[in-house]
């Protein structure tokens, strides 16, 4: 499908605002598409970045550290594929480096790649997982998301306080029970 424009874009909010029993045209309303659409190009702003690109940079003066890498509680704000609504939560990334690290800020903004795309919470943990794997070929890699979604919060079932938490281990995280168990207390 081709991209619409952006003019297409405004056109079909203003439907959706008609849709749901309101007048596009009042003034509270008549800027409301290109607000709207300017909100997505920034919820959705992952589309244009290339997240191999953002694990570009990395160091290889690391004295020798081999130990696990971890940055935890990492804001996750992302859209779930299904309803288009608000998964909020947190992840930890780490890996285990091979002689060679990427700068902190990287694994965040890693994250924020994928989660500024349309997925499934189960998507994005293994998509975060299998391009820190594949571009920065670490020893080992653990990714742990556990995030509400709104979707199930403030519609359909309703049930808030709900949390889903997915995880992929891959390398020596998944054959190392001891470094798996490490990762959890560090994280907890
Ligand atoms: N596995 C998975 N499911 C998700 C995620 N986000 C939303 N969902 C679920 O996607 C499912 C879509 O189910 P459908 O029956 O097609 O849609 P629905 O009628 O809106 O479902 P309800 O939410 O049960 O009202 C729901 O069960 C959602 O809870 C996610 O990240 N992972
Ligand atoms: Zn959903």
């Amino acid at each position: 499908m081709d991209r619409p424009t952006r003019e297409q874009a405004e056109a079909a909010v203003r439907t959706l605002l008609a849709y749901v029993g309101d007048d596009p045209d009042r003034e509270g309303l008549i800027d409301t598409p290109k607000r709207f659409v300017k909100a997505y190009d920034d919820w959705f702003a992952g589309y244009g970045q290339d997240p191999d690109e953002v694990l570009s940079t990395t160091f290889e003066e690391v004295e020798g550290y081999d130990d696990l890498v971890l940055l935890k509680d990492i804001r996750i704000e992302s859209h779930c594929e299904h309803h288009v609504a608000p998964i909020l939560g947190v992840a930890h990334v780490a890996y285990l480096p091979d002689h060679r690290v990427v700068g902190l800020s990287k694994l965040a903004r890693l994250v924020d790649v994928y989660a500024k795309r349309l997925q499934s919470q189960e998507i994005l943990n293994e998509q975060i997982a299998r391009t820190l794997d594949r571009v920065l070929k670490p020893r080992g890699v653990a990714v742990v998301i556990d995030a509400q979604h709104q979707c199930i919060s403030t519609r359909g079932t309703h049930k808030d306080q709900v949390s889903c938490v997915t995880r992929t281990f891959l390398g020596e995280f998944k054959t190392n029970a001891r470094l798996e168990e490490r990762f959890f207390r560090l994280i907890s």
